[in-house]
């Protein structure tokens, strides 16, 4: 039994929009130095679940503890402060294109940090380096890349700061098999290696297995499994079963909503 205490910790976290009741309840904690990785149909609410950890989407209600500190309700200031200590890739890398790839990947050491640009054009190059990018992309413009070398300055971008926390939305999404596996070599490495904890979001099973220390799937609003990656295959849950074999039928029912 561990009593440390949870290095993000949400409790009964709900979130609308408008009418529509994205989160429900979401109960999850994850502990310092871990990899979990979520999973859960299209539309279930997991970018939105992720986003208020960021603070980027500001739930209605519930309580989400970062080191044991409420988040919820924070000003500003306070707010960046938290912020400041996290990284994230986002769906499709969202990468500035009118900035060369350097100054994507300094952009949190320029912005939120204040480091000098000769310095931060420094640290860029060596995190390009470590996720595979040589110092000849950094005067590129990110639309002369291939979508693989995009997701990888995300990822060195994602990095750059060396954040304790780390998001990766769909970080294989688009990739080929090969690729994916570079990206989730990549992305286990760098939270081995910052000792970071890492939230990624995939719908790519193979992806997860690798990436996740433990699993947690979203359905209606709610965390419905919570185990340890090993377990996924013998979860129980006819859910997680469904999900992970990709079958039409099961419990699950899509909604087809035809125009
Ligand atoms: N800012 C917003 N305003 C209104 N609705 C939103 C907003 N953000 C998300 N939603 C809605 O919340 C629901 C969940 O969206 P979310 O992007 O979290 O899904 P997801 O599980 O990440 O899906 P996918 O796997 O397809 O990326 C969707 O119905 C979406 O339309």
């Amino acid at each position: 039994m561990t009593t440390a205490t949870p290095k993000i910790a949400l409790a009964d976290v709900h979130k609308s929009f408008g009418r529509k009741q994205v989160l429900r309840g979401v109960d999850l904690s994850i502990d310092a130095g871990s990899s979990l990785v979520v999973i859960g149909g299209s539309g279930t609410g997991k970018s939105v679940l992720i986003k208020s950890i960021l603070g980027i989407i500001h739930p209605d209600k519930g309580s989400i503890r970062i080191d044991g500190r409420e988040t919820m309700g924070l000003g500003a200031r306070d707010r960046e402060e938290v912020m400041a200590g996290m990284g994230m890739l986002f769906q499709g890398g969202a990468l500035f294109d009118s900035l060369p790839v350097w100054q994507n990947v300094a952009f949190g050491l320029i912005q939120g940090k204040g480091v000098a640009r000769r310095k931060a054009r420094e640290i860029a190059i060596e995190k390009l380096s470590l996720v595979g990018l040589g110092a000849d992309v950094a005067e590129l413009a990110p639309a002369e890349l291939s979508g693989g070398m995009q997701k990888r300055v995300g990822l060195a971008r994602a990095i750059a700061t060396d954040p304790d926390i780390l998001f990766f939305d769909e970080p294989t999404t688009g990739l080929d098999p090969i690729m994916a596996d570079v990206i989730n070599d990549l992305i286990r490495n760098q939270v081995k290696r910052l000792g970071a904890t890492a939230i990624t979001i995939t719908h790519d099973m193979a992806s997860a297995r690798k990436i996740a220390d433990h699993v947690a799937m979203i359905y209606q609003g709610r965390i419905i499994w919570h185990g340890p990656v090993e377990e996924i295959d013998h979860s129980g849950n006819p859910y997680v079963d469904q999900f992970i074999h990709g079958r039409a039928d099961g419990p699950i029912q899509m909604e087809l909503r035809r125009p």
